[in-house]
């Protein structure tokens, strides 16, 4: 008997009901419950425009209302030219440094660069030797979960999507911290540090135990080597055997420097930032941002990419045949195919417009080692899928609006050449992306000083309180 059917039982004197009465309100109750939301709940689609209400935070050309300003990152994708949206290959510059430099610079040393993007983030400047060879250390030695922890917080509780589970891991860890509300710069570097290398951790073993509960497969429960940096940490402790090639673990590595920061407006830093201007903790805020990274239009998007392609490689006959291809992806858009939910995921983005850089990088990553990885017929229809989708929106729509490959667009075939489970996708990216969330967080601490607060029009009109009991 489940928990909560336990309590039900103890709270109706014995009895066992259903717990929250569950099989009720499946049936009309449920209906008619919904029925009177609809019948009360409706908000006319002009009334958006006539109180010039900035939906999604959005400016009328879809560029995002300034909220902050930031030290941290900055996302290049278009440029205004006499107040008109040009559409420009984007760029990604994190604390003034350029992505691709970064990238290539780890490539050319063939070192790793995820620890280094850390320390880059978080303080503002790239480290010099010294200085990265500690904080590599330092991330290491903290990978280590409290003791019990994972005992009691994962292997007890465990959750059939990983997701989850980080984001309740994360809340957890606020019972093993001696000064949670402690909000001083000082306490959140060092929440910040913990959190970022004890992610990971949290990840491999949530994951673990999903395959034995939910999967019925062998759980392996690896100790941590110090020694290895982030990437390497995370296939020693993920394979059966532990063993990877360093090869592998510099294309992982190569994934997490990608995901690692966006701007304040992405959904998940913004959260972090919305929930840091309350002066809540920082368990509360790594969690919410989880949350949010997990929806499918954000970081939920990679694994959704994987399933898109599992309709696309069923429905399509002919992978070389462009019309067909577009077809398929039409129907997407009717909501005739694929999840039905009229996204094609991996595709466009709030910011860029000719391309996502990560995008690219991704995709030359993967195009050599697709053959190889048995992955040739998949590449191709992603590749179909990032050529065909623009001209399949421009006959839809009728717009010519730019419209590029995102970051999930391909990452998820890179993931699977490395034999990384699917639902492991959208977790990585949280791995990677806690770095960004917690040096916004910092600034937003330090900096944004304001509680946000935006406003919402209220469009209900006055009803006068009628006594319950003249009611109809
Ligand atoms: C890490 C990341 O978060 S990257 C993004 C990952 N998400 C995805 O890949 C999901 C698919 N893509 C999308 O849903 C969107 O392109 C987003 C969420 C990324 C960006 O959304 P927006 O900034 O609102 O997009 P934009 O302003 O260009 O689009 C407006 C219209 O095009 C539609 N649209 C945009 N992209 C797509 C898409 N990939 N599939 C279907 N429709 C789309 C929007 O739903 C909207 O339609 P409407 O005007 O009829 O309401
Ligand atoms: O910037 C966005 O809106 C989404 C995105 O690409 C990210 O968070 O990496």
């Amino acid at each position: 008997m489940t928990t909560n059917a336990m309590i039900w039982k103890h709270l109706n004197g014995g009895d066992t009901v259903t717990p929250y009465a569950n099989e009720d309100l499946r049936g009309d109750t449920l209906k008619d419950l919904c029925d009177e939301f609809r019948k009360n709940n409706h908000i006319r689609a002009e009334d958006y425009e006539r109180f010039g209400v900035k939906r999604g935070l959005r400016n009328q050309d879809g560029s995002g209302v300034m909220a902050g300003l930031s030290l941290i990152c900055n996302v290049h994708g278009y440029v205004l030219d006499d107040g008109e949206k040009k559409a420009v290959p984007g760029k990604l510059i994190y604390r003034g440094v350029d992505i691709n430099d970064i990238v290539d610079g780890c490539v050319k040393e063939q070192r790793f660069g995820f620890e280094e993007v850390v320390w880059l983030l978080l303080f503002g400047k790239l480290p010099n030797p010294r200085q990265l060879h500690m904080f590599a250390r330092l991330l290491a030695d903290s990978r280590e979960l409290p003791e019990y922890f994972v005992e009691d917080m994962i292997i007890k509780a465990p959750s059939p999507n990983i997701m989850n589970k980080l984001a309740r891991s994360v809340l957890a860890l606020y019972s093993y911290d001696d000064d949670p509300e402690n909000n001083s710069l000082e306490n959140l570097m060092l929440q910040s540090i913990h959190l970022i290398a004890q992610l990971p951790t949290i990840m491999v073993n949530a994951y673990q135990v999903k395959r034995r509960h939910y999967d019925r497969e062998t759980m392996y429960f690896h100790p941590l080597d110090p020694q290895q940096d982030t990437a390497e940490a995370i296939l020693g402790t993920l394979r059966m055997d532990r063993k990877f090639t360093p090869e592998e673990a510099r294309l992982l590595d190569l994934c997490l420097i990608l995901h690692a920061e966006h701007g304040g407006g992405n959904n998940s830093t913004f959260t972090t930032r919305v929930v840091t201007s309350s002066g809540s903790d920082t368990y509360s805020a790594i969690a919410a941002a989880i949350g949010s990274l997990k929806g499918p239009r954000h970081g939920g998007a990679n694994i959704k990419v994987m399933e898109m392609l599992g309709y696309l490689l069923r429905g399509v006959k002919d992978y070389d045949d462009d019309e067909e291809i577009a077809r398929f992806l039409e129907k997407m858009i009717d909501r005739e195919e694929g999840d039905r939910s009229g996204l094609i995921y991996g595709m466009g983005h709030a910011v860029y417009t000719l391309s996502d850089p990560r995008a690219l990088i991704l995709r030359d990553n993967v195009q050599p080692l697709a053959e190889k990885c048995g992955l040739s017929d998949e590449l191709k229809l992603l590749e179909a899928v990032e050529r065909l989708t623009p001209q399949v929106f421009a006959r839809k729509k009728g717009n010519t609006k730019a419209m590029c490959a995102n970051v999930d667009l391909y990452s998820g075939l890179v993931y699977r050449c490395l034999g990384i489970p699917q639902e492991l996708f959208t977790p990585l990216f949280a791995v990677s992306r806690i770095a960004g969330w917690c040096a916004h967080r910092m600034e937003e601490s330090e900096m944004g000083k304001r509680i946000i607060r935006p406003a919402y029009k209220s469009v209900a009109k006055m009803s006068t309180y009628v006594p319950l009991s003249q009611r109809e």
